[in-house]
């Protein structure tokens, strides 16, 4: 018998009527043969309103006191859903993530799944049950009440599907799929047949609210189709399936995101050695944040200057264990910008075709909007703009990149379904204790890179897309691209081009900031060390290990650039090998 997971978002459940419907979508699917689950999310706006109550009454909740409150948004929703199911002629039974088993560790308002017990599910569904479970909560060893972070139910949907050996998860939202970007801030976001887990972990984490990061995670790990599809509408047509393809595979950009919330810290001054990211970053991971955006600048008489941005929720705890870093680092001093946003592109495609970059950059010029920094992965740029510009650049890389149009090839839906299908039901089953453990996939080192910075350069709109266009006349495929923050108008760009193509990298720079102005270094001795796997900027340790690591062997990192699948550092090209042996064995445990 087919077992699938409904999960309905709070927009789907918002009203009686809404969840009435939820209530006829499950039924229909059990009557058509299913087992059903249902996750269900807490009503509307409820978990906003709770949050807001708990303001009101103190300036500082306490995180267990805010779960024990932000829960019960959750169970009155199950609660409603199981009553309408019984008016309806049906059976169902609704359970907390406490009655289901759904236990966490004790990190309040943002707990890791460990374990799930599926047995009373089991018995429930035998029975003839649909299950409603309450999304977004669990219990910790001492039954306290734990939530999974905001937007957490997802998760929880995939993660039953996942120890269920669920044949679909659908999500069901108020929008009809995963769109190219954010349907409410651009009118012309065209929904996606499908995306891959790669892009959608970089999309979500980028501010695509239609879906939780840490739920492609499992979705990816443990081979969950996953399907997002619209609640308002009672079609068969298909939403988005999120697998392992991309929707087309002759695109760069699949699609492009907005991240409102960010905030930047600088601290200048650091002493360019090793130890000293690590000094910074290990504070941030002990506190859980999580940052992005690291950029590593080179600074004068061997000091550097580090910047990196966080949620802006996260910023007052952030500058408090920087500034204890400084203090021990002899650093400083230490600046931070609030009004800042940024804007990411993403695909598969651009891991393999040049000229992504260059094209964004042009596009923000165009608009007149300055680039603060910049940093890249291979599957996705990001620009770090002033925040009042944020939706105007958004607008400006979807129109650049021609999202609103279907890619001329598509690979059809029924195919990539099955590709999700194809999972191996013993290795979820076998992967269910460490459900939440990081998975690095491996540790790599790319000894053939050549680093190319450019500094003292002007910091005006169209200075970044006027040097990657130049590189990409010539065809060279750039890496890594890192833009520092701009200090006294002036700015500092950093990339990597493979070693073979430095000296026209080199000359393209150099007829520019004869131009422009700035000074031009090339080193060919450096190298990429790279840590690749599933949930790498989510496991805020992941970089702190791998600084930790290479500090040990005395190897200092020269720049930095993160993804959720990937962190990169350039070294001297003299202590690759020995910085991939200290990974290597840094990360022995995890590797899958
Ligand atoms: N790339 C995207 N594709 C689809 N929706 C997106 C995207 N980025 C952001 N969204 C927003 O996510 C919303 C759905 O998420 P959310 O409001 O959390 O719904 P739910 O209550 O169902 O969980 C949509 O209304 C849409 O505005
Ligand atoms: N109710 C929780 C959990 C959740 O995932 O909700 P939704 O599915 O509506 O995004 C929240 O608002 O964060």
């Amino acid at each position: 018998m087919s077992l699938i997971v409904q999960k309905f978002g709070g927009t789907s459940v918002a009203d009686a009527e809404k969840i009435r419907a939820a209530a006829r979508r499950a039924l229909r699917a059990q009557q058509q043969g299913a087992q059903v689950v249902m996750v269900v999310s807490a009503m509307g706006k409820n978990t906003d309103i709770l949050v807001d109550l708990a303001g009101q009454v103190c300036d500082d909740p306490s995180p267990r006191e805010m779960d024990m409150l932000l829960s019960t948004g959750e169970q009155v929703s199950v609660a409603l859903v199981a009553m309408a199911i019984h008016d309806l002629g049906g059976k169902a039974v609704s359970l907390t993530g406490g009655q289901i088993g759904v236990l966490t560790d004790s990190s309040h308002t943002r707990a890791r799944i460990q374990s799930i017990d599926t047995s009373r599910m089991r018995r429930l569904l035998d029975e003839g049950n649909i299950v409603i479970a309450a999304g977004f909560q669990g219990v910790d060893q001492e039954l306290n009440i734990t939530t999974l972070g905001r937007g957490g139910s997802d998760t929880s949907a995939v993660a039953l599907a996942a120890v269920l050996g669920a044949d679909m998860c659908e999500i069901y939202t108020d929008v009809d799929g995963v769109f190219t970007t954010d349907p409410r801030l651009v009118a012309s976001a065209r929904k996606m047949m499908q995306v891959s887990h790669d892009e959608m972990l970089e999309l979500a984490s980028l501010g695509a609210g239609v879906m939780h990061s840490r739920s492609i995670e499992f979705g990816k790990k443990f081979h969950v189709p996953i399907h997002v599809r619209n609640s308002g509408v009672f079609t068969d047509e298909p939403g988005t399936i999120i697998g392992p393809i991309s929707e087309s595979d002759d695109r760069p950009v699949s699609g492009c995101a907005l991240t409102k919330e960010e905030a930047r810290i600088t601290i200048e001054g650091v002493p360019d050695e090793p130890g000293a990211s690590l000094n910074i970053f290990r504070r941030l991971a002990d506190l859980n944040i999580t940052v992005d955006m690291i950029l590593q600048t080179p600074g004068s008489e061997g000091k550097a200057s580090i910047s990196f941005t966080v949620v802006q929720g996260d910023l007052a705890r952030a500058l408090a264990a920087v500034r204890d870093a400084a203090a021990e680092l002899g650093a400083g001093p230490i600046s931070h910008d609030e009004t800042v946003c940024k804007v990411s592109v993403v695909g598969l495609g651009m891991a393999t075709q040049s000229g992504v970059a260059d094209r964004m950059f042009r596009a923000l010029a165009e608009s007149n909007i300055n680039i603060q920094a910049i940093t890249t992965s291979e599957i996705k740029v990001s620009c770090l703009v002033k925040r009042e510009q944020g939706l105007e650049a958004l607008r400006a890389v979807h129109g650049e990149f021609e999202l609103d149009r279907a890619p001329a090839k598509i690979v059809p839906f029924e195919a990539s379904q099955k590709v999700s299908q194809a999972a191996d039901l013993a290795a979820v089953v076998s992967g269910l204790q460490a459900m939440e453990d990081l998975t690095v996939q491996g540790c790599e080192l790319d000894d053939s890179q050549a680093l190319i910075t450019m500094s003292h350069v002007p910091d005006q709109p169209g200075i970044s897309a006027d040097i990657f266009e130049g590189v990409a006349a010539e065809g060279i495929i750039v890496d890594m691209i890192v833009q520092g923050v701009g200090a006294d108008g002036k700015t500092t760009v950093s990339f990597t081009v493979p070693a073979s193509e430095i000296d026209s990298a080199r000359k393209v720079v150099e007829e520019l900031s004869s131009k422009l102005g700035g000074d031009v270094t090339a080193s060919e001795t450096v190298a990429i060390l790279s840590v690749n796997g599933v949930g790498i900027r989510s496991h805020t340790g992941v970089s702190t290990r791998m600084f930790r690591a290479l500090s040990e062997s005395g190897i200092n990192v020269e720049l930095i650039s993160t993804s959720e699948v990937k962190v990169n550092v350039v070294v001297a090209r003299e202590q690759g090998d020995s910085g991939l042996r200290a990974l290597k064995a840094a990360f022995a445990d995890v590797v899958k």
